[in-house]
């Protein structure tokens, strides 16, 4: 399973204790995270294994939206801040409209990604 992770500067802290409190699950052999750059750096330094990619406002979003498009990706996990403005806001209505075009499971807030990973926990126990 590869799970997508990215987060605004003003939620990559969010980020790191949303996952920190799924860590066992998310330590599992078969989960594979892949982050936008400095996102990855931050849930990497957490402990946690993780691709990193270009960071958002260099085209991390852009590479994001091309493995959903390609079928890569299981789920998108994106923490985004609605008070703040974005240099690279086309590459973020991108992806999300990219993960509408192909089915793919996008939650943008904690609470939205509490409930996926509460659900993918049961069913992988099951
Ligand atoms: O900008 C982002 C999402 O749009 C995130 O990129 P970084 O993880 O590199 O900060």
């Amino acid at each position: 399973m590869k799970i997508a992770l990215i987060a605004h500067d003003g939620k990559k802290a969010d980020m790191v204790h949303f996952l920190s409190g799924f860590k066992d699950e998310l330590l599992k052999e078969d989960i594979h995270l892949v982050a936008t750059g400095t996102t990855g750096s931050h849930i990497a330094r957490a402990g946690f294994e993780v691709q990193k990619l270009l960071s958002g406002p260099l085209g991390g979003d852009a590479q994001i939206a091309a493995m959903a498009a390609e079928k890569e990706l299981d789920l998108v996990i994106f923490f985004r801040d609605p008070l703040d403005k974005h240099p690279h806001e086309p590459d973020v209505q991108m992806l999300m409209r990219i993960c509408d075009v192909h089915n793919i499971p996008l939650a943008t807030n904690p609470a939205a990604a509490d409930m996926f990973f509460k659900y993918l926990t049961l069913l992988r126990k099951k």
